[in-house]
């Protein structure tokens, strides 16, 4: 057998798995659910909310790699032909590594699971998560030292947002100091994976870093006046960011070898932000944007500069040292999407969709804006509708305009503000990755919004696929993406009746937006 390269990705909901093989095919995907997986950490959707607090156990994190591994072994996976291992992580999120724990995972014993031997490693049992807005406190203080929004996001590129990791450890740092000084180390996610698979620290790698509002965007360092504003000794803490995304940061640990039979030689690169490597898994040309529609929804764009706004954020690109990312991102995606669909659907994708393909055509004095959990952009609360500009309780028939509400709403403020980022320049297709992106009838919609095609990769983990191809790309020396296009396909066409209807409304909804902001 050949040579093969995983790409893990712990997203919110779970933690999924693609394995290719060196000619970039992809031969399994798998994951672990976490609330039908792991129930007994009591989630749901994958994290615990407590008003504007939102947290997953981290321990479930680890009992989820156990899971995966142990699903491949009772398959008689052949993990000795594994070359490269990368990987992914949702964005912001944070772990903290209790004092001695680096020894507990340098020297783990092969016959127990990793969830029994790493219980008391965490100064902090429970991570903050990207769905987190406790900190807002912390984020104008933060602001303050960067005298002003503009100038953070100038170097940071985001204003400070409230689950960027910086403003949630300076909340630990006052909130909760004997935990803070208790800590050794501080991992993102997507580190925190690399280092269970490492035995070791796992850097930060720079596409990640830059969702901390800590990390200079330029020189790809920390910026030791934003540090020192969130915590003390906090570069010890981090570790030094990783520039290099090719760099092979260590070998599988004895542990692995050990109990599930990896090679010696099996090695392990830098693990990335889920938006950014899901960018990787996509050949992009002039003109192309990324919607993302997994548990959150998001924008995604690649420059040649770094175009830093107090609206979306600039990541640095995880491989090309010369690319930026920027990036639009909303908590209210699948999951609202979810609430409609059991509220005026009968919980069933195939009635949400029934009712998509019935009523084929907007209603241009029809709209809704849906923002159960405190969104991102706008920074609105609440569920708002419209019927000829004045506001309602509800629409007459609630069913079909709620549905067809939702996705248009969605999809008008990714379009207004991407119309922003990318000034007076035309985009010519959306690539559309993420859970929702199943759905050929959202697809349509998103389609006729932005008055272009439509293309769907026919995968189902996109951050996963780009970090496996980052792996088995480190073996050649580049990053080639020519070779991914057959995995795209055109899904939808816009209907121009459509389009022109959505050109119309664009205008009257920026204005309920700025109405409802004002209330
Ligand atoms: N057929 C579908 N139609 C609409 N949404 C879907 C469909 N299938 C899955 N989803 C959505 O995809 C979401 C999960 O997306 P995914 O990208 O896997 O999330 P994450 O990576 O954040 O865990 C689910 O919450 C679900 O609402
Ligand atoms: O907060 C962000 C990006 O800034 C989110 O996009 C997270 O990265 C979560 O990703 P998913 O689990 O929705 O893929």
């Amino acid at each position: 057998m050949e040579n093969l390269f995983f790409g893990l990705d712990l997203s919110t909901q779970q933690l999924k798995l693609t394995v290719i093989d060196e000619n970039f095919k992809v031969i399994l995907e798998e994951s672990v659910h976490f609330d039908k997986e792991l129930s007994e950490y009591g989630t749901k959707n994958g994290v615990i909310s407590n008003g504007n607090i939102v947290i997953s156990p981290t321990l479930m994190w680890v009992a989820a790699v156990d899971r995966l591994f142990t699903k491949l072994q009772s398959v008689g996976f052949p993990f000795q032909h594994v070359k490269v291992i990368s990987g992914a992580g949702q964005q912001h999120g944070s772990v903290y590594w209790r004092k001695k724990a680096s020894n507990i995972f340098a020297n783990l014993e092969p016959s127990q699971l990793l969830v029994t031997q790493l219980r008391n490693c965490f100064a902090i049992p429970d991570s903050p998560t990207w769905q987190d807005s406790s900190t807002t406190q912390e984020c104008r203080q933060l602001e303050y030292t960067a005298c002003g929004p503009e100038v953070l996001a100038k170097i940071t590129g985001s204003k400070a947002y409230e689950r960027f990791t910086g403003n949630q450890i300076a909340k630990i740092y006052c909130n909760n100091r004997e935990a803070y000084d208790e800590t050794e180390r501080i991992s993102l996610v997507s580190s925190f994976v690399a280092t269970l698979l490492l035995g070791k620290y796992a850097p930060i790698d720079v596409s990640d870093g830059s969702g901390m509002n800590l990390l200079d965007i330029y020189t790809k360092e920390w910026d030791n006046r934003l540090l020192e504003a969130c915590g003390s000794e906090l570069r010890q803490k981090l570790g030094e960011p990783e520039k290099d995304g090719f760099k092979v940061i260590g070998k599988i640990s004895e542990y692995f070898i050990k109990r599930y039979g990896f090679d010696y030689e099996c090695m392990i690169l830098p693990f990335m932000g889920d938006n950014p490597s899901s960018l990787l898994s996509l050949r992009l040309e002039q003109g192309d944007i990324v919607v993302s529609l997994g548990t959150s929804d998001t924008v995604l764009l690649l420059t040649d500069q770094a175009n830093p706004t107090t609206e979306s954020h600039t990541l640095c690109h995880p491989i090309d040292p010369n690319a930026y990312i920027s990036m639009l991102c909303y908590k209210n995606g699948s999951l609202t999407r979810e609430s409609i669909r059991d509220t005026y659907a009968n919980k069933s994708w195939n009635k949400f969709n029934e009712i998509l393909h019935s009523y084929p055509h907007p209603h241009e004095n029809i709209i809704g804006f849906y923002f159960p959990i405190q969104e991102i952009i706008p920074f609105a609360h609440g569920i708002y509708r419209f019927i000829n500009q004045e506001p309602v309780q509800e629409f007459d028939d609630d069913s079909k305009y709620n549905v067809r509400a939702i996705l248009e709403s969605q999809f008008m403020s990714m379009r207004i503000r991407t119309e922003k980022l990318i000034s007076g320049k035309k985009w010519k297709r959306i690539n559309a990755i993420g859970g929702a992106s199943e759905n050929t009838e959202i697809l349509k919609v998103l389609a006729d919004v932005f008055g272009v095609d439509v293309w769907r990769y026919s995968g189902r983990n996109s951050a996963g696929y780009g970090a496996a191809l980052k792996a088995r790309m480190a073996t050649i020396g580049n990053f080639n993406s020519s070779s991914l296009m057959s995995d795209f396909f055109k899904i939808a066409e816009p209907r121009s009746e459509n389009t022109l209807i959505y050109e119309r409304m664009l205008n009257i909804y920026q204005q309920l937006e700025l109405r409802i902001l004002k209330t």
